[in-house]
């Protein structure tokens, strides 16, 4: 077992600075894989760093499989904490071949069994055959599951990943996160990916830690932090979000704009008591919620404004009449619409409701 707990850290750079991470806590249980995802600035390096043992916390704790790396009067150096780190642009060593790279942190390992693990790890990354070569021989793409090799052979308690598809142009990323994915996976490696970028997040992780200011706000598995986000601040970070002034009836219902809503609930849980309770609020739906109909016949409309065409689907801003912002709906298949004209608007299921 080897979880990840990690438990009020905090941190400011300086006594008279504000803190960078303000009673962060989170938990990743034994093998999964978790991203931090936050804006710039919220602490996500900061706190890769204190769990890597580069920088001290101020106060709060550190553990991995139940064995404190940092806490109070515990501060066990990087290279003691058992942890595979994986950079942002490989930083592999550009003198050594690939074999010798992947194999750096076998010390203490007889040569047959370094040779045979350092095999072991270049077929876990699918790059089986490419020991003889040098870093500059290798992609982008290859260079960082060599890196995530190397991370991977001392049998790490935890493997942290820095931003490590950022170099890589967007046509090879997806494959690269797809292949990392796999290889954590098949390793069994407890991980932490940190990113800003939305999408990565949602696709690569079993679970997703949304940082802001320093703290935790949200960690949960990707469908439920983008279906059912803490706040609306999660759930316009988290994707594109359609935000709705609303009054909550008590039969799980709320009127906005775009009509009378049915509401997610989660029995017994306090959102269901809000839903219930609360008077007003804003309703949260995502824009592949909503369907452009035939204006003539619709009990809800607006005028297209902008159509943003992405060939999987297009976005279509419309502007509903007696709402004072617009929204997005995201259209698939062929688009009927241009800006100027009249839509009739349908909301599909259910939307969630925020005090
Ligand atoms: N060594 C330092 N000295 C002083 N301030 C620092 C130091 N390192 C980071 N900071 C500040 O701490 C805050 C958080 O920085 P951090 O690098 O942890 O954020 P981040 O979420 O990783 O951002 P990004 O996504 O831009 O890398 C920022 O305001 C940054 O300016």
């Amino acid at each position: 077992m080897s979880d990840l707990r990690v438990e009020g850290l905090r941190k400011s750079y300086g006594p008279h600075a504000p803190p960078v991470l303000d009673g962060l806590d989170l938990t990743v249980p034994s093998g999964a894989l978790a991203a931090v995802l936050g804006p710039s600035g919220c602490g996500k390096t900061t706190l890769l760093r204190i769990i890597a043992g580069f920088l001290r916390a101020d106060a709060g704790g550190v553990t991995v499989g139940g064995r404190v790396l940092a806490g109070p009067g515990v501060h066990l150096p990087p290279e003691r904490r058992r942890i595979g780190i994986v950079p942002q642009e490989g930083a592999l060593f550009p003198h050594l071949s690939v074999a010798r790279n992947v194999a750096f942190g076998l010390s203490g390992v007889d040569r047959t069994a370094r040779r045979r693990r350092t095999e072991e790890m270049l077929e876990l990354v699918g790059l089986a055959g490419y020991g003889g070569r040098m870093p500059h021989e290798l992609s982008g793409g290859q260079q960082q599951r060599i890196a995530l090799a190397r991370a991977l052979a001392p049998r790490p308690a935890l493997v942290l990943l820095d931003e490590p598809f950022n170099a890589l142009d967007s046509a090879l990323r997806a494959g690269v996160r797809a292949d990392v994915r796999t290889a954590l996976r098949l390793s069994g490696a407890t991980a932490v990916l940190v990113t800003h970028d939305q999408q990565e997040a949602l696709s690569t992780a079993d679970l997703v830690a949304v940082v802001r200011e320093g703290r935790v706000v949200q960690c949960d598995t990707p469908q439920r932090v983008y279906a059912r986000p803490a706040d609306p601040w999660v759930a316009g970070f988290v994707g594109d979000a359609v935000l709705l002034p609303a009054t909550a009836h008590s039969g799980g219902t709320a009127r906005t704009a775009l009509g009378t809503i049915p509401l997610t609930t989660d029995p017994g849980t306090e959102t269901e008591t809000r839903a219930t309770a609360t008077a007003t609020g804003t309703v949260l739906l995502r824009p592949e919620q909503l369907e452009l109909t035939d204006p003539t016949s619709a009990t809800v409309g607006g005028t297209v404004t902008d159509v943003r065409f992405y060939g999987h689907d297009a976005m279509v801003t419309v502007t509903v009449d007696g709402l004072d912002h617009p929204v997005d709906i995201r259209a698939a298949g062929p688009l009927a619409v241009r800006p100027g004209e009249r839509t009739g608007i349908r909301v599909r299921g259910n939307g969630v409701l925020h005090p």
